[in-house]
């Protein structure tokens, strides 16, 4: 999809002008913000020989790919423009999620508007800033397996309800989580989580949260669909600054090794996932960027991965996720019943301290019933294996 910035043209000399300095000041803005400084100097040439030859008309054509990365510029347009409702547009789109207050009325694509771009904020640039308050999810785009090159990640919004209140986990373990990630923020990083834990015990939930916490978007990258170093590498590098990349159940993934060995033939190591090598790529790929990445790996097995992996300093964090202990069951009854106290939590205390039972169990059970009573006693009669 191309969008085309068609800036406005008259007969009269005034708005010939005013089009021109539109012009110049929107490409300003966006040379501004999306180009290295080494760059200004020489487009800001540019624009004066642009300014002393220009015509009536200047098109600048926004194409919503750069390779298969995402074009930024295109996203801010489309925002910009996607609020805009005029008479001359057939279909609006109409959506809100539960964390929104109000409906979120926009443009639907391939709807045409003219749009006099105005908007002066007060130090005199022309002003149009994506505002990101909704979480994105993007995973690969089933085109891309057929080879098509127009960006390689689907996106819809993530409307997970995990924030580090809601998560059944320890509060040390969360405040510590929370000021690591607070620390970081603003810096130039690059950060490597390893969550492990039974199933359900939260590793998913903790992601959700981390990319709440932060306002990140969050990669699904499931290593099981990549063939080679090149197209990881490729995937990579069309992610986005300020995102969150998740790598699921590395353990599940024992060939993934193999899928590399095109260009790595020396590094199968038996039948181990050998992550030591993919940080060290990745290490590579951002070592001189500034930009501001999370790597979440997430294991049932922790047992299975590569020691070399789990060796200090491999991996900046490494997160236990465990069974339910009666702070965690208190918090899920508090998250799905809101209640803080019930004569029923002593004797669920005692069974805990004596069952494994995860978070994800308890919190079914708790969503049986809406009677927080009858929720807890079926929780209690749950046969224990
Ligand atoms: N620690 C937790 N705090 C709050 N809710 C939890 C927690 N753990 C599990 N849950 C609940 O159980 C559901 C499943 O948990 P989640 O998918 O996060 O577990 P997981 O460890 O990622 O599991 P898997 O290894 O199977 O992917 C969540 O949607 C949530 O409702």
């Amino acid at each position: 999809m191309t969008m085309m910035l068609s800036l406005a043209s008259t007969r009269t000399i005034f708005w010939t002008i005013t089009s021109a300095v539109a012009a110049a000041l929107l490409v300003h803005t966006i040379v501004k913000e999306y180009t290295p400084p080494e760059f200004h100097g020489y487009i800001s040439s540019k624009m004066k020989w642009l300014s002393n030859h220009l015509s009536s008309q200047l098109c600048v054509v926004i194409q919503e790919f750069e390779g298969l990365a995402i074009n930024k510029v295109f996203n801010t347009a489309e925002v910009y423009l996607g609020n805009k409702i005029s008479p001359s547009i057939k279909r609006i789109k109409v959506a809100k999620s539960e964390k929104e207050k109000a409906f979120r009325i926009s443009m639907d694509r391939n709807e045409e508007l003219v749009d006099i771009f105005g908007g002066k904020n007060s130090s005199g640039s022309w002003c149009i800033r994506e505002e990101k308050s909704l979480v994105n999810l993007l995973t690969l785009k089933p085109e891309y397996y057929y080879g098509d090159p127009r960006g390689v990640w689907n996106h819809i919004v993530f409307d997970h309800p995990s924030t580090f209140d809601t998560l059944a986990i320890d509060a040390s373990l969360k405040e510590e989580i929370m000021a690591d990630l607070k620390r970081k923020v603003g810096k130039a990083w690059k950060r490597g989580y390893l969550l492990y834990g039974p199933p359900g015990t939260g590793k998913s939930s903790l992601i959700a949260a981390m990319a709440n916490f932060l306002n990140f978007d969050i990669y699904d990258l499931e290593l099981a669909n990549i063939n080679s170093n090149s197209e990881f590498r490729t995937l990579l590098v069309a992610t986005s600054n300020h995102s969150i990349i998740a790598i699921e159940d590395i353990d599940r993934t024992l060939d993934f090794q193999d899928r590399f060995k095109e260009d790595q033939p020396s590094r199968r190591h038996n039948s181990r996932v050998n992550l030591s090598w993919l940080l060290n790529f990745i290490d590579g790929l951002w070592s001189s960027c500034g930009d501001e990445r999370i790597f979440v790996f997430t294991t049932n097995n922790k047992e299975k991965l590569d020691p070399a992996l789990l060796r200090p300093g491999r991996m900046d964090k490494h997160i236990q996720l465990g069974y339910c202990n009666f702070f965690s069951f208190k918090k899920l009854v508090s998250n799905y019943h809101n209640e803080e106290d019930h004569p029923l939590f002593e004797e669920v205390k005692s069974l805990i301290e004596k069952v494994q039972v995860t978070p994800a169990e308890v919190a079914e059970q708790l969503l049986r019933s809406e009677d927080v009573k009858v929720a807890l006693q079926g929780l209690i009669e749950v046969p224990q294996t």
